[in-house]
């Protein structure tokens, strides 16, 4: 006979509520924790000294330059916070088309993961390949001329900005661009140039979603866009089993880590991908979230605390092993005092 998952055990010989009556119950039968080792802090940094520029749509959200940027790193160290996840804003003048600046081995990218590397050895960073804040019309990777962005060609640029920012020493390659085949390419290129444990979390299922609007003004890639969008490459949100179709590719292409992006409305896709791999699965709260739960909080119509710390458990209740989230400092100064 196996266990049954329902107790059948009826009112009043079973009361839920005794469980819920006091904290120390409530603590010790709780299935889930949030810890400052699943959070990754994604930050933007830009060229120049002494910067440090609001994000009109992400309150408390900054532009950092390389100096301003220390300190934060050096923050997140204290915290506990495990990864910083690094997105460049790069000045108008050095986008073109095929976004060459992204294979600068003296770019914005490479020169601050080298210095925070020697500041802090001890903080992973993550960077983003992709190249859309790279190309003067926003998009992710190499268009032709109906604006179609060409998946081989934008692959073989791809596979180059990654060895730059491998070869600058950044601990974990986030191919975020949605590109077929560009896991495998980055990670045969990884073992060509002997750079073995150089990790990649591939954006493996990320959604053509209305929520990184913010994050587009922050890196200043909005504009280059216009009205165009991202459907011919990013993932529809209508799918599910698709989802499972990217990860197992990505992870037979050489992924370490997969993720799931964004991330409030797509826990049931998290979810999925958790149980039907069981490898390390990240979600991204991204840009959309992080702005609406401040924008309501703004107005006083929610506790910024409260559904900061209950959208990050959500994740992990649905499987996530980490989250990329702007909330990470705030939630692990938190855990921290509790
Ligand atoms: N490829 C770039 C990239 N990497 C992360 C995000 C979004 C992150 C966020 O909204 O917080 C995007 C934007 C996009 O795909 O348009
Ligand atoms: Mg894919």
């Amino acid at each position: 006979m196996t266990t049954p998952h329902i107790i059948l055990a009826d009112y009043p010989i079973n009361r839920p509520r005794r469980l819920r009556r006091d904290d120390f119950t409530r603590r010790l039968v709780r299935e889930h924790t949030l810890t400052v080792n699943d959070l990754i802090y994604p930050v933007f940094v830009t060229e120049g000294t002494g910067i440090q520029q609001q994000v009109g749509s992400m309150p408390g959200i900054l532009r950092y330059s390389l100096d301003t940027l220390l300190p934060v790193a050096e923050d997140c160290v204290k915290l506990g916070i495990p990864v910083m996840a690094l997105f460049p804003v790069i000045e108008p003048s050095l986008k073109t088309p095929d976004g060459s600046e992204a294979l600068n081995q003296s770019g914005l990218i490479p020169r601050v993961v080298s210095a925070l590397k020697k500041r802090f050895p001890d903080l992973g960073i993550l960077t983003d390949v992709a190249l859309d804040p790279y190309t003067s019309h926003g998009q992710d990777g190499v268009i032709d001329d109906d604006g179609y962005v060409l998946n081989d060609i934008t692959k073989d640029i791809l596979v180059q900005q990654a060895r730059v920012q491998a070869q600058a020493g950044v601990d974990i390659l986030a191919p975020s661009d949605m590109m077929d085949g560009r896991i495998g390419a980055i990670r045969r290129m990884l073992e060509a140039e002997n750079l073995i444990n150089t990790r990649i979390m591939a954006y493996s299922a990320k959604y053509a979603s209305g929520f990184y609007g913010p994050f587009r003004d922050a890196v200043g890639s909005a504009a280059n866009l216009g009205k165009s969008n991202k459907m011919a490459y990013q993932m529809d949100p209508g799918n599910i089993d698709e989802a499972l179709r990217e990860v197992a590719a990505d992870l037979q292409e050489g992924a370490d880590m997969v993720m799931v992006k964004p991330g409030m409305p797509y826990l049931d896709v998290l979810r999925r991908v958790k149980d039907a791999f069981r490898v390390p699965t990240f979600a991204y709260q991204v840009s959309g979230e992080y702005a609406m739960l401040q924008a309501a909080a703004a107005n006083g119509w929610l506790d910024l605390e409260k559904v900061m710390m209950e959208s990050l458990l959500g994740f992990k209740r649905a499987g996530a092993d980490g989250i990329l989230t702007y909330f990470a400092p705030a939630a692990a100064r938190l855990l921290n005092k509790a």
